[in-house]
């Protein structure tokens, strides 16, 4: 391939108009004031193709979204050719190119720094590969510009093969970039991968599921309310509730804050983010009866949460936590039942945001192996696909999958083969595993998840939640004059630095009866956060403050 360098030149003068802005790929890409991100688009795209080229030009993904942050915010970031977020190692290129692009007094220092990551990363130009490249992107209403950026060098620069998916949830992109590129393994002449393919895919698994039950195919709670935070979830949603092969009678679904095109109500005052942090129903919602369910998506559909009232108004939040030992008990008894316990290791991921009565109740009362990690799903997902056969990993917030091994995919095909009394809980496991999006976290799917296991074990909201009660807890955010001093070691649950400070906090946790806290800087936001959790709910304001005093005061 010959890089037309006067043409790239004349899309970079016309196209990076943001200036003077420092970017930084966090753990979710790059993610700023829309009206900031001209240049970091048009250098994300370039980034994209790099990465097909070096990956013998399989399809890459690029998702722009900025998930439940503010309608006036927007990002972007990049996806594996398996559907998983982008190597590590490639973090920084992604930053060094659009720095450079967004610095750079003239194009030539510009196709300096892109000639220099060509080398150092031995892109070979000098072949026949064509790049392919899968893009999407969430419903806020500067996405098209921003795309346009995007792409504005993919063809005319690079001549790359771009399949558009419109507007899409982030996991459906994931799951589509994934898919795209084992059709083409199967034989280049397979149909394109398209959001159908995803909607057959998921509700087979959900009905197959059912099936096997010989269940009507009813959910357990008269009526679920999915409020989709005026985000792509909503017309993404309605498309899988109006799809043929969708059996669940439509009396029992109804979806609320789908307005996706009213540009300004894009996650206000609703979605997954906004009932986690407020513990309250989202706007749209009043309690109609104590037995319904309902469940907030976040603005691209990779979160989500439950909820439901109780017959004393009381609200109950079922998070990230409650979703995990939700699947944990279930697949343990599944596994159990198909006398496979000891050949399969099944095993919840955490981070330290995690309730200690969630972690309690795994490891003691469903005696199942937790692992903590950091912050960020990237690291969640590294951990339950190295460590378990079945890894099921939450963020408290909602967002996770579970993840199923190579090693239990064979065990479950060679015992199904053989023919077996327990051959119900074979099905489950083997159903279980399709409904699951096995690239990453997905509200559609996982709610799909809970809602068949639900069925299936004939459980009310409250029958979920009463498995164990949640500590008192707060998360707060304090901001500081440099938040990089706040260094941490054991998987962010101690302070190492600023010196002397973790002393100080483990005295203040050692006056308050199962107390626990931690101090982190976000990684997304300009703030550190201060998480406490304790046994009396009146204490909890009092503890937290007496951290928050501590950390004013080293900062
Ligand atoms: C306490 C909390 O919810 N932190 C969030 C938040 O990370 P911070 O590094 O804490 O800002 O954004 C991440 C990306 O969306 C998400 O993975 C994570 O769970
Ligand atoms: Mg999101």
């Amino acid at each position: 391939m010959k890089i037309d360098y006067e043409q790239l030149s004349e899309l970079y003068d016309k196209t990076c108009r943001t200036k003077n802005v420092q970017y930084s790929y966090g753990t979710a890409g790059f993610r700023t004031l829309a009206k900031n991100l001209d240049t970091v688009m048009f250098t994300t795209g370039i980034l994209a193709i790099l990465r097909s080229l070096k990956l013998q030009g399989q399809y890459v993904g690029v998702m722009i979204t900025a998930s439940h942050n503010p309608y006036q915010d927007n990002g972007v970031k990049i996806v594996e050719p398996d559907g998983s977020m982008l190597l590590a190692t490639w973090e920084p290129y992604a930053m060094q190119l659009a720095n450079t692009a967004s610095f750079a007094s003239n194009f030539e220092e510009f196709r300096a720094e892109l000639t220099r990551l060509i080398e150092h990363e031995k892109i070979g130009l000098d072949t026949s590969i064509v790049p392919h490249i899968v893009v999407g992107r969430d419903s806020r209403e500067s996405s098209p510009y921003l795309l346009r950026c995007l792409t504005s060098t993919m063809v005319s620069v690079f001549h790359a093969q771009v399949l558009d998916l419109g507007c899409v949830t982030t996991p459906q992109l994931h799951y589509i970039t994934d898919l795209s590129n084992k059709r083409e393994r199967e034989g280049g002449s397979a149909e394109v991968a398209t959001e159908q393919d995803y909607y057959s895919f998921f509700i087979g698994a959900f009905n197959e599921l059912f099936s096997t039950y010989e269940i009507e195919k009813r959910l357990s709670v008269p009526r679920l309310f999915i409020d989709a935070a005026n985000g792509i979830g909503g017309p993404q949603l309605k498309k899988l509730l109006t799809s043929k092969d969708w059996v669940v009678p439509p009396d029992q679904i109804e979806v609320i804050n789908d307005k996706s095109d009213v540009p300004e109500l894009l996650n206000f005052e609703c979605g997954a983010d906004y009932v986690k942090t407020n513990q309250r129903l989202p706007k749209g919602l009043s309690p109609s009866s104590h037995d319904s369910l309902y469940c907030s998506f976040d603005g691209d559909a990779d979160r989500v949460v439950f909820y439901y009232v109780d017959s004393e108004s009381q609200f109950h939040l079922l998070d990230g936590d409650k979703i995990s030992t939700l699947f944990a008990k279930f697949l343990s008894k599944q596994l159990e039942l198909a006398h496979l316990e000891n050949s399969l290791r099944i095993g919840v991921v955490q981070t330290a945001y995690a309730n200690g009565s969630s972690t309690n109740y795994i490891e003691n009362t469903l005696r199942c192996p937790v692992s903590c990690t950091k912050t960020g799903v990237k690291h969640l997902h590294h951990e339950a696909a190295t460590q378990y056969d079945i890894g099921i990993y939450f963020e408290a917030n909602g967002h996770g999958t579970i993840i199923f091994s190579e090693k239990f995919h064979q065990v479950i095909k060679s015992e199904l083969s053989r023919a077996r009394g327990d051959m119900l809980a074979l099905k489950t496991l083997d159903c279980f595993s399709k409904l699951i999006n096995q690239t990453v976290g997905d509200a559609l799917s996982d709610m799909l998840a809970v809602l068949a296991t639900l069925a299936i074990m004939k459980m009310a909201p409250m029958d979920w939640d009463k498995e164990y009660t949640d500590l008192p807890n707060k998360l707060v955010k304090c901001i500081v004059p440099d938040r990089s001093i706040f260094q941490t070691i054991d998987q962010e649950r101690k302070l190492q630095n600023p010196v002397g400070l973790q002393a100080k906090i483990d005295l203040v946790i050692a006056k308050y009866p199962m107390g626990r806290s931690f101090v982190r800087a976000s990684g997304t936001e300009d703030a550190v956060r201060i998480y406490a959790e304790c046994q009396d709910s009146s204490q909890l304001d009092q503890f937290c403050n007496e951290i928050v005093e501590l950390v004013k005061a080293s900062a």
